[in-house]
């Protein structure tokens, strides 16, 4: 059996708004192995960013457990956290979020200069596919061509843990597979254990396992068989 890198049990965010209460994470127990690929799947305000979020210690969790190897992330005070996310946790989200005053190499090297053992940014951007494309600015490169420079330099700090909050949320489909190709590979080939939420169902099939959500809850899991080349993928 793959070794177990992450586990919640029974975990649950309250978001207070004033005088209003939100129960936006009720009692999720999940568990990933080291390279799983998961995708998340559930209607709008079904919790799904709220557990990605705690999971990769962006935020904390009002009760119940979140562990990543023996990183206890409901206990942890900030330092630890920062520390957590710059050394174990790659982020990805649906606006690509680059500095557009640097190159694609330049925004890379902004997280390969703060982390121990790093790839080097070429090295990053070749996996993607954008060896082409190093000393671009994000204005000169596609919307498809930017996101993977933001998966890039996800990557780069080599993390176990790769999440992805709506990876192809701005793109067209054919745009949107080459995002998803550099996903899958970067998946097998660091072995980063990989979460993506989408809306897009036909994105599910190139999961391991797809977890969906609803009133923030696990409502259900299933394992696919085979995972679907991220080339055959079509919306
Ligand atoms: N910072 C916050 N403060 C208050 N309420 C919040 C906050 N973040 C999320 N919520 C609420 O928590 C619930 C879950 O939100 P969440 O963003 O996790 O859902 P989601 O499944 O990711 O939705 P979407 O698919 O639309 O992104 C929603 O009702 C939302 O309004």
């Amino acid at each position: 059996m793959p070794e177990t890198v992450l586990k919640t049990v029974d975990l649950t965010k309250v978001y207070h708004t004033g005088a209003i209460e939100v129960l936006a994470l009720s009692g999720v127990s999940f568990e990933a192995a080291m390279g799983d690929f998961v995708v998340i799947l559930g209607p709008s305000g079904s919790g799904k960013s709220t557990f990605l979020n705690l999971v990769g210690g962006l935020d904390i969790a009002t009760s119940g457990s979140a562990f990543y190897q023996d990183h206890d992330l409901t206990r942890a005070g900030e330092a630890e956290l920062t520390r957590y996310r710059r050394d174990h946790v790659g982020f990805v989200f649906q606006f690509y979020n680059l500095i557009p005053s640097l190159t694609a190499r330049e925004n890379v090297r902004l997280v390969t200069e703060i982390v121990d053992h790093p790839m080097p940014a070429e090295e990053a951007l070749a996996l993607v596919g954008l060896e082409g494309r190093l000393d671009h600015f994000p204005a000169e490169l596609s919307g498809g061509e930017q996101q993977r420079v933001a998966i890039a330099r996800a990557i780069a700090k080599r993390p176990g843990l790769l999440l992805c909050d709506e990876p192809t949320g701005a793109l067209d489909c054919a745009t949107g597979v080459l995002v998803l190709e550099a996903l899958q590979k970067v998946n097998r080939e660091l072995s980063a254990t990989t979460l993506v939420i989408t809306h897009n169902v036909a994105i599910a099939d190139m999961a391991g396992r797809v977890v969906m959500f609803a009133n923030g809850k696990v409502a259900s899991s299933r394992r696919n068989e085979t995972q679907k080349p991220a080339s055959q993928i079509r919306w």
